[in-house]
This record gives C-alpha cells, structure tokens and sequence, in this order.
C-alpha cells in the first residue's frame, strides 16, 4: 500500500471532514492510503510545506489557502500542475466542471489548472437573530449597506452588545480584498496581479477605501466596531454570543451550526451605496490543494484518483451542505438547487450569490499576488495602527501600499531569479 500524505490547516467540524473524506476514500480501495496531518493556521502549513520541500520531506499534498496561490504558482520546481498529473495518470479531469470562479483562481492564463480546488468559500456576513430581536431589529431584514450595519451595531451595542457591535475575521481579507472587489475597485495595476508580477498597489487613491477605514477608526473608539484580529481565531466571538454581527468566511458554517446558542443566519456582505457599481461581486476564499514536486509516479497516481473522488457530484454536494464552503463543481451546485435546499437553508447560498452577483471586472476576478502572506501580515499592521490611534487612516493607508510594493518587487527579483 501506498502512502500519501495530506498536511491541512482545518480544525473542527473541518477537520473531521478531511478525516472522514480520508477514510471512506482509503475504505473505497486498497492501492493506497490517505493520511491527513493537521499543520496548524493556513499561514503555518504553508511555512511548514515550503520547508518541508527544501529538506526533501515534503507532503503530497498541501493545503493552501487562497493567499498563497501567487507563491506556489512561481515555485516551479516544488510543485506538480494538476492538469498535468491528472493526463499523465491516466484520470479523467474537465477544468470545465468547476464554478469559473474558482477554477480560474487556480488556473494560468491558459486555463492550465495547476492546483486542485477543495474549499472555497467567500466572505458573508453572519448575525445573531435573538440579538436582533433584543435590539428591536428585524431579524429578517439585515443590513444591506454599511452605513445600516454601523446603525445596527449602534442599536445592539445600547441592547447589551457593549463589548462589539460588528467585527469581522480576517483583517485584510474583509477590509481590503473583498472590500475592493465588492466594490469594483482595483486593489493595484495588471488585473490585481492575475495579468502580471509587475502590479503596483494603488489602492490608497481610492475615496471608497479611505472611508471605509475612518469609519472603522472612529467606530472602533466606542466598540460599536471591535477588531477581532488578522486570522479566524476571532471567530469565537461570534458562537459565544459576544459579537451579534461577525463577518468572516461561509465555511464558518459547521462551527457555527456546532457551537452558536441562538438563532443565527447570514446574509451577502455590506458596501457603501454611494460607490458606483457596488455590489460588485466578491472573491473566492478558503484552500486549494497543490500536489509537491519530486514524488514517484505511483504516488501520483494516488492522488489523481484521490483528486477524482473527491469531485464526485454526491461527495461534492456533502462537503457543501456540511462545512459551508461552496460546491466547486457546476453539477454540485446545480443538484442542491435543484433539490430544493436552500429554501429552507439560503444561508449556504449566499456566497454563491454573492460571487456570481455580476460577471467579474477586471478589479473583481481576483487576486495574484507573491508574498501576499507577508503582504497581508503588512496590511494588517497599518490597520491596527490607524485603529489605535497611531497613524491616520490615509498615512496607514499609504503606508500598506508603500510597503506592500516594496514585497513585491522583492519578490519579482527573487523569483526573475
Ligand atoms: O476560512 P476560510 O477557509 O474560508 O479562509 C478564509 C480566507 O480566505 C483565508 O485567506
């Protein structure tokens, strides 16, 4: 029996997705064995993947969150494309039968898909309908825009929700990622990156930006906003009642459905009205898994049907109803719609509806960048500086842009090398 390894970063109900994943595939035959590893946060299993690569020790498979894509698609070496595993292990594979959205994130410009798409998710918002109705809110109307979110997090601050009216998960991926693709304004130059590693940041030009963080910083001063800081090990703040609305991702679902003492939904993210084009639609989240280089044929040709079973239609629509992070194939989507579903359960809908709200513009396909990991670390920092008072919204701004170039053109040299 072959072995292959799988490092991950989910815990939870994710995590015993990925366990159960792995064990009905190692019960379905007996060739090879499927053995997850948990590696901690999506910023560690990618470090512990990239080192693990470097003493020749690394995994089949690695879980990488989105955020990585631009640093594994250059390092050539390190990795096997997936269409090109797929052919050579003999392993029917069509990119056509997954949501564009997603396959095209993973894809080159040719439509080469070289990782395999697992868990995706998109940002919502989820809110607390007890703490509504606490709060003399409608439960059924949440917000749409940001200024109502804010008048709603006002509300349920002066109901007892004094710690934090509305926060969210993923520090830049909410206030800088999808804020820009949900409200058609391009991040930097080249497509967001996707058409060049030359793009250039530009996005503290931008008036929409510049409001969105001076809202956060004054809002900040009283909790009516509480940062919940740069990963999801903010989440809890939300199941344990503290904060009523919490934005962060769909996949956020089992935990929620697991842990939340109170009557809960979701709904599509907020955007200012007043920003032409807004709601625009928002980008893909969660993971994908990049197969390493250097393994024998043997091993990949495990993972080829492994990556086969995991995109059946039956196993694909599971994975949705059960973790929240999106169908990724066509025909997933389209029999849970079908079967009626999300009647009873839109909240599992609503990242759907969300990155299909309107065809992708060029500031809205998403992003590609090197580095982003370090980038975001960047972003998060200037975020946190404006929120503590330490530098204006615009100099923390100009100075995420600043120095968020500076990583790129280091990582243009390095990977030119
Ligand atoms: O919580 P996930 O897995 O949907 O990931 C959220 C973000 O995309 C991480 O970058």
């Amino acid at each position: 029996q072959t072995e292959i390894q799988w490092w991950h970063a989910l815990t939870g109900a994710n995590n015993d997705v990925v366990v159960k994943l792995s064990e009905d595939f190692n019960a379905s035959q007996k060739d090879y064995k499927v053995v997850p590893v948990y590696k901690g946060s999506y910023p560690d299993t990618l470090n512990a993947g990239i080192a693990a690569f470097r003493a020749g020790q690394a995994p089949h498979i690695l879980q990488v969150f989105e955020v990585g894509t631009g640093t594994m698609m250059s390092a050539k070496g390190a990795i096997k494309p997936v269409h090109e595993m797929m052919k050579e292990a003999g392993e029917k594979f069509d990119p056509a039968a997954y949501l564009p959205a997603i396959s095209g994130y993973y894809s080159t410009a040719k439509g080469e898909m070289l990782s395999m798409p697992f868990n995706s998710s998109s940002m919502v918002m989820w809110y607390n309908k007890d703490a509504f109705k606490k709060a003399g809110l409608d439960p059924e109307k949440p917000p749409k825009t940001w200024p109502e979110t804010f008048e709603a997090a006002k509300k349920l601050k002066a109901a007892g929700y004094d710690k934090c009216g509305v926060s969210n998960a993923w520090a830049p991926w909410a206030n800088i990622e999808q804020f820009g693709a949900w409200h058609n304004i391009a991040l930097s130059t080249k497509v967001n990156g996707m058409a060049g590693a030359d793009a250039v940041l530009n996005f503290n030009k931008s008036p929409a930006f510049l409001k969105h963080w001076t809202n956060l910083v004054e809002l900040q001063k009283d909790k009516t906003y509480d940062y919940s800081g740069r990963t999801n090990n903010g989440e809890g703040r939300f199941t344990s009642g503290e904060c009523p609305i919490f934005l962060t991702s769909s996949g956020f679902f089992g935990n929620v459905k697991a842990n939340a003492k109170f009557d809960w939904a979701n709904a599509a993210m907020p955007y200012y009205a007043d920003v032409q084009g807004a709601p625009q639609n928002s980008i893909i989240g969660g993971a994908s898994l990049w197969v390493m280089g250097g393994k024998k044929a043997n091993e990949y040709k495990g993972v080829a049907k492994f990556f086969t079973f995991l995109s059946n239609v039956d196993r694909q629509v599971k994975l949705h109803t059960e973790s929240g992070y999106l169908p990724i194939t066509k025909a997933a989507y389209e029999k849970v719609k079908a079967s009626g579903f999300y009647k009873d359960k839109p909240y599992l809908e609503t990242p759907i509806l969300e990155l299909t709200n309107k065809a992708p513009t060029d500031n809205s396909k998403g992003l590609r960048y090197g580095s982003l990991v370090q980038i975001r670390d960047i972003w998060s920092e200037e975020l946190e500086a404006a929120l503590n008072g330490q530098k204006s919204p615009q100099a923390a701004l100009d100075a995420a842009v600043d120095r968020g170039n500076q990583m790129l053109r280091q990582f243009e040299r390095t990977a030119a090398r």
